[in-house]
Order: structure tokens, then sequence, then C-alpha cells
């Protein structure tokens, strides 16, 4: 009996050894890929790569390729070599080089390598997601949207959930309680983007359990396993595809059609029109026959409007508010300055009045240097390509990781970077700085389509 289970066992547990050694080989060889360069490395730890345990450390990743940044940058490295779990990347550190990447040579870094599934999820292949002519045709398409004079038609808009947001912020003071202001401008974010992609009016200022903001929440809440989906589905891409792994929950895709299924059918049947992205979005599709292709091409449009502003923009709003509470004299200033323009416009909060708020928006630069929205900015070499001033080839299919962080934290650039200092954005100390040393919005052709729009919704509500 005994020997029975030591030879079932044995047939079982050897073959299973000796695969697993053999992954573990495989897998560890992965790790010698920048040995054939002449690059400086941080060292990979199995499995995790150059970033450690994602479960068991303090600080996160972004924050240790900003270490690895700057671990290159003290040793006066122009570059080094990461592994993200058994993927190398290569971190630029010198602005020329990452100027190149992004601008000059953006050709061979025109794509993000973003997951999308286009058969179980076809909300997400979108401007963000998809490469190639794909991408060139949305951002020539949808660039029109985000034009000065299409923003001075929103003001209105933006001015209405402003007010909204301010009244509460005096209630809570009125009623001396502390206010959260993370879900305070989570809520005036979620309205306004609603009420601009979809023509929605959702008020979750006054009702915090909207669909939208239960929603919205839901996209941006990452659990151990959407973090470990995500990984697998940025590292085997087709395998996920072959699998029918989704970006988007269901629940929350089948939502966001609904709603446009909606607003599409009371739009066409009473021929209304509005000044919001939905009719521009509308516009775009009005040579696409098939009603259903022409609805979920709104509403991936309409949901990429609400993934990729929603989260950056309010974030950036509660730090700033937060930095503001914490430099008392810095929030004088910006009040009087406020109060000033104000005064010469009526008491009006327009375009034209904001555009005359120089000290708004060194707070607002301020504020995305210290806590840039995206801290890493990713992009895949498309055909080999050798770094100016070196004998580095990189391969296509390599990625490239831009540590936006690391940048922005960089003392060469911003001495003090744990300052929050607006003077650092003053027109002369701008120019004192390389080009590519500041990156909230990326730069070249494939950075924030959403710019000017939301330079505009953070100054508004600072303004409060
Ligand atoms: C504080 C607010 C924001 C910040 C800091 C920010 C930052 C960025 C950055 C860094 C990228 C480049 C990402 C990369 O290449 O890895 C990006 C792309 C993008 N952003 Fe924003 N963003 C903000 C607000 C918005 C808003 C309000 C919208 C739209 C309503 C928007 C729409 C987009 C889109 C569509 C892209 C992809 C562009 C493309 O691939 O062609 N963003 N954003």
């Amino acid at each position: 009996m005994e020997s029975l289970l030591l030879s079932v066992l044995m047939t079982i547990l050897v073959p299973l050894g000796i695969g697993i050694l053999l992954v573990y080989i495989i897998f560890k060889r992965r790790y010698t890929y920048w040995d054939n360069f002449d690059i400086a490395v941080k060292r990979p730890q199995f499995p995790y790569g150059s970033l450690g345990n994602p479960f068991n450390k303090t600080a996160s990743g972004h924050v240790t390729v900003a270490d690895a940044y700057n671990s290159f940058k003290r040793s006066n490295q122009k570059h080094g070599g990461i592994y993200v779990y058994f993927t190398p990347l290569y971190l630029p550190v010198d602005p020329v080089i990452i100027k190149n990447i992004l601008i000059k040579d953006f050709n061979y870094f025109s794509d993000r390598a973003a997951y999308y599934n286009k058969k179980h999820d076809p909300l997400s292949f979108n401007l963000v997601t998809a490469g190639g002519q794909d991408w060139k045709d949305m951002r020539y398409k949808l660039t029109p949207l985000f034009t000065i004079s299409k923003l001075k038609l929103i003001c209105p808009l933006l001015q209405i959930h402003n007010e909204r947001f301010v009244k509460k912020i005096d209630d809570y003071v009125r009623r001396m309680e502390p206010a959260e202001i993370n879900d305070l401008t989570g809520c005036l974010t979620t309205d306004i983007i609603v009420s601009c992609s979809l023509g929605v009016e959702c008020n979750s200022m006054e009702h915090p359990n909207t669909d939208f903001r239960k929603f919205g929440k839901r996209l941006f809440h990452f659990t151990p396993f959407r973090l470990l989906k995500a990984t697998f589905t940025r590292g085997f891409p087709k395998l996920a595809r072959y699998l029918g792994l989704v970006v988007f929950p269901k629940d929350v895709s089948d939502f966001f059609m609904n709603i446009v299924d909606e607003v599409f059918d009371y739009r066409t049947k009473n021929n209304a029109k509005y000044n919001d992205f939905f009719q521009s979005l509308m516009e775009l599709q009005k040579n696409e026959t098939n009603e259903r292709v022409k609805k979920t091409n709104i509403a991936t449009q309409a949901l990429l409007l609400f993934t990729a502003g929603f989260e950056t923009t309010s974030s950036t709003l509660t730090l700033a508010i937060y930095e503001l509470g914490c430099n008392l004299e810095i929030q004088e200033k910006l009040r009087k300055e406020v109060s000033s323009v104000l005064e010469k416009h009526n008491g009006k909060l327009s375009y034209e009045a904001l555009m005359e708020m120089e000290y708004l928006d060194r707070v607002t630069d301020e504020t995305l240097r210290k806590y840039p929205s995206l801290p890493i900015s990713i992009r895949k070499c498309i055909q080999d390509y050798r770094v100016e001033g070196t004998n580095l080839v990189i391969q296509k299919g390599v990625k490239v990781c831009i540590s936006i962080l690391g940048i922005h934290r960089d003392p060469e650039y911003y001495p003090d970077p744990e300052v929050f200092d607006p003077e650092r954005f003053t027109e002369i100390n701008k120019s004192k700085r390389p080009p590519c040393t500041y990156l909230p919005f990326l730069d070249g052709p494939r950075n924030c389509i959403g710019y000017c729009l939301q330079s505009r919704v953070s100054s508004e509500s600072h303004e409060s």
C-alpha cells in the first residue's frame, strides 16, 4: 500500500517538479534580456521583476519606477533597463532622449500597448487603447471636439456645476462640519463629465448615490484580482483575448450603452440639438448607416471621456485643495487674485476672466508637478530604434517607460521637490528648464487630448 502511494506521488510530483523548474529557468532567462546591452539595470526579483512584490510593500509601482529613475540619474546614466514581472522595459532619464521618443521620433513609439478586446468588450477599443492607423484615424476625428471654441460652448455648464460645488462647501462651513473633499471633487467631476459627454443631468453633488457615481467608483476600484488580470492582459494580450477577458465589467458597459441608447433616441426623435460632446459625437457618426455601430461608437468615446477624464481631474482638484490648506500664504495670494479679476468682470466667472488668473495656473501646474495624475507612461517601440548619442538599439516590441513622477521630483529641475511652490511656474523659471521636464499631460502627438478642457475644469473649481 505504502509503495503504491509512493509510486503515485512520484508519478505526479516528479513531472510537476520538473515542470516548475523548467518554467523557472525559462522565465529567469528573461531576466538576462538587458545583460545583452551596455545599459544599467535595476536588478529583478523572481517573479515580480524590478518593482518587487506588489502585495507586500510600502511603495506603489510608480514610486519604485521613480526610484529606478533616481538611481540611474545618480550614477550619471542617460537611461537604464528594468523588468516588470518578466517584461523588460527601457527607462530613459536624459530629457533629450525623452523628447526624441515623444516628439521627434514619435513614429517609432506611437503605440501605447494597452489591452482591448474588440470582440467581447467593444467599448474597450478606444483612443487610449488603439494603436497604428486606428489610433491616427480616431485622434484625427476627435481632436476638433477639444478646441477652445468648443470649450467656450460648454463653459456655462461648468459654471452651473461649479456653483453647486461652492454651495455645498459653504453648507459644510456654515455647519462647521468637516467635508470629505475627495468625495465632493468626485461628485463635481462626475457631474461635469456626464453632462458634457452624455448630455445627462445626474447631480451627484446632491444625490451622491447615483448610478453614475456608483459605476464611476467601480471603474477605478482596483482589487488585487483586477490588478492581476490587468497585468496578465498586458503581458499576454493574445491569450487574454482568446480567453475572452474584458476591460470594463459587463454591467458598466451595459449601463453606458443603455444611457447612450436613450439619449440618442431622444435627440433623434425630437431633433434636439445641444452644445455638448454628445452632439459632436453624434455628428461624427452621421455617415454611419448601421444604428448599432453608430451607438456603440458614441458609447465608446463617451465612456473614454469618463475613464480618461474622471480620476485625473478629481484627484488633481483634491490635491490642489489639500496643498492650499497646508500653505495659507499661497491660498491668500490666490484668493486676492481671484477676487480682483472677478471684480473686473462684474463677478462673472467667464472664460475670459479665467484666462486672466495667472497665479491660478501656477497653482494648478505645481499641483500636477508634485502629484502627476499619471505617474508613468508606457509606449511600445514599433520598429528597431537607435538611441541618439549611444550605441543602444531599442528592439521592436520593447516597451518604454517614462517616469513622469521621477522627472517631476528630480532636484536638478525642481530644487526641494517636496516643497509646494507655484513660483516654479513663472514664465522666467519655466524657460530655465529643458524641454520634456514637465510632462503632466505628456507631450508630442499622443499627449492628453483633454488638456485644454481639463485645465479649465480644474481652474473653475480652485476658484471656489
Ligand atoms: C488633470 C487632468 C488630466 C491629466 C493630468 C491627464 C493626463 C494625461 C496623460 C499623461 C495622458 C497620456 C497618457 C500616456 O500616453 O500614457 C493622457 C491621455 C489622454 N487623456 Fe488626459 N489627462 C487629464 C484629463 C483629461 C480629460 C478631462 C480628458 C477628456 C475629457 C482626457 C482625455 C485623454 C485621452 C482621450 C487621452 C488619450 C490620448 C491619445 O492616446 O491620443 N484627459 N492624459
